[in-house]
């Protein structure tokens, strides 16, 4: 047989006359031992940390009762990748994640990363798997939008870069900038259209009128911002030519890396029913936490027909379903993190994947949590999850303040439907709510977040013809890798992690 891959140890045994390898392929933790004779390949070119090698050879099954594992005896070196041991930079001493993180291109040679990478596989296969059996459709949305879905403002914006003057003068032919005389009349309209608001609320008019006309004031403003914008050409960085670099919006319009593809999802909830989205999303948040990455992926499915107890019962239902896969699929992998990271792992997944999570409103929440002392726990939720109730905790009914534009209004006009699953360790695993399918109080929502209406008029738009009920939440992909995983690092569980100074690669 022929096998291949990178020599973990190796060490020449008899007065050079023998070594052994220890090679791994990265298919599972297990080195395959491997006895190279002298007289088949160079030994001192085989044998250093890192190398690789394609050998033929035959394998051999230990007699009955002897307790060792496989072993190929090699007949044949087919291929050497050579690697100098005084230069190679993971050395088989143990080395520390901190470390790691500065070589992201080899440190999946190592057996922490390459088991959080086959996890991280599993997980992301068993939520296809989940979503495909409870009859959900996959459904890819944008990278590049101009919504922005939290409303927080924390978006990185997308430009285009043009190196050659020519290029430039071409792009402005195509998309001429504004004039200073068109930026005058948006002037002018954004004046008009506020005198009018002004006008409408001193003869104390009809909510509806006055909501109308502070929509159109929204988009005239929009409209002048944009055109301010692209007014300003932006010199960019001189290249090293000395050519200069020209930085335009997105095709003359502001645009942004999606923070969350709920929205778009949304479009497809209100025609197919139950989707869902499984992609890359964006935060330009200035965090330097074990927790928040710039770029991590998120599982967002929508679900029609539904309200918020349903959402919770799926969101409980795939959390579940995640942790059953790994320890049916990857318990090689998990009980190498018990021993090595956290040793309550497995008891975990089984524990999760098997009791009923705890479901609590925040008020109630709030309630348990007035009364707590400890200073020990700086993050409340940690208090819930950890000492409380040491399980998963679903809070739900949040109030309207402190939550996002799109989630429906509950009957007492303070909360809106919203749930959160909290979990030990890691705390918020997922947010969800049960969208506001009602025209008019979403219209009001998206003013009262200081939102201008322009951009999400085609969301409203969902609601104009033939709303639905519908529901869904998002689940940070990379969250619950930390949560099956124990791993204290969010940094850790990515293949290349993005954040604050760090893009490279
Ligand atoms: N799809 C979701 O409900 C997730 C939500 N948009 C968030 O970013 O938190």
């Amino acid at each position: 047989m022929v096998v291949g891959g990178w020599v973990r140890t190796g060490r020449e045994q008899g007065k050079g006359s023998f070594a052994f390898l220890e090679l791994n392929d990265g298919s599972c933790l297990a080195n395959l031992q491997v006895i190279v004779d002298a007289a088949v390949h160079p030994l001192a070119q085989l044998t250093p940390t890192g190398t690789c090698v394609v050998i033929e050879g035959v394998l051999k099954r230990p007699p009955e009762g002897v307790k060792q594992s496989l072993e190929l005896r090699a007949e044949r070196i087919l291929e050497v990748g050579p690697c100098d041991p005084g230069k190679y930079p993971l050395p088989k001493t143990r080395l520390t994640l901190e470390f790691l993180r500065d070589w992201v291109h080899l440190r999946a040679r190592t057996n922490t990363i390459s088991a959080v990478a086959r996890i991280r596989d599993e997980l992301a296969y068993a939520t296809h798997t989940f979503f495909r059996e409870n009859g959900f459709r996959y459904i890819h949305t944008p990278i590049i939008t101009t919504s922005d879905c939290e409303g927080a403002g924390e978006m990185f914006q997308v430009t285009t870069l043009f190196s050659d003057a020519e290029k430039v003068e071409k792009e402005l032919k195509e998309n001429p900038p504004p004039s200073e005389s068109d930026i005058e009349s948006a002037k002018l309209i954004v004046k008009e259209k506020g005198e009018a608001v002004a006008h409408l609320k001193s003869i104390k008019a009809s909510k509806s009128e006055i909501t109308a006309s502070v929509t159109e004031l929204t988009k005239a403003k929009e409209n002048l911002s944009r055109l301010e914008e692209r007014f300003k050409l932006k010199p960019g960085i001189p290249q090293k030519d000395g050519k200069t670099d020209y930085a335009l919006d997105f095709f003359g319009r502001q645009a942004f890396l999606t923070v969350s593809g709920q929205l778009q999802v949304e479009t497809y909830a209100c025609a197919l029913g139950n989707v869902y989205t499984f992609g890359p999303t964006f935060r330009a948040e200035h965090s330097h936490t074990s927790r928040h990455l710039a770029e991590f992926w998120m599982v967002e499915p929508e679900i029609a027909f539904a309200n918020l107890e349903d959402d919770m019962n799926y969101a409980e239902s795939y959390v579940k379903f995640l942790c059953q896969w790994l320890l049916d699929h990857s318990l090689e992998d998990m009980e190498f993190m018990a021993k090595n990271y956290d040793k309550t792992a497995i008891e975990r997944l089984k524990l999760v994947a098997s009791s009923p999570f705890v479901r609590i409103s925040y008020t109630k929440a709030v309630e348990l949590l007035e009364n707590v002392t400890d200073k020990k726990f700086e993050n409340p939720v940690s208090y819930l999850t950890e000492v409380i109730f040491k399980k998963p905790v679903i809070v739900y009914n949040y109030p309207k303040g402190i939550k996002a534009f799109y989630m429906r209004l509950n009957d007492d006009g303070k909360t809106v439907a919203a749930m959160d699953v909290l979990v030990p360790k890691v705390g918020e695993l997922i947010g969800g709510s049960q969208r506001e399918e009602r025209l008019d109080v979403l219209q009001q929502r998206i003013l009262d977040s200081g939102l201008p209406i322009e951009p999400y008029e085609w969301y409203l738009e969902l609601r104009r013809y033939g709303t639905v009920k519908h529901c869904g939440f998002g689940l940070g992909f990379e969250r619950m890798i930390l949560f099956a995983t124990g791993l204290d690092n969010i940094r850790d569980v990515i293949p290349f992690p993005r954040y604050p100074g760090r893009a490279d690669l």
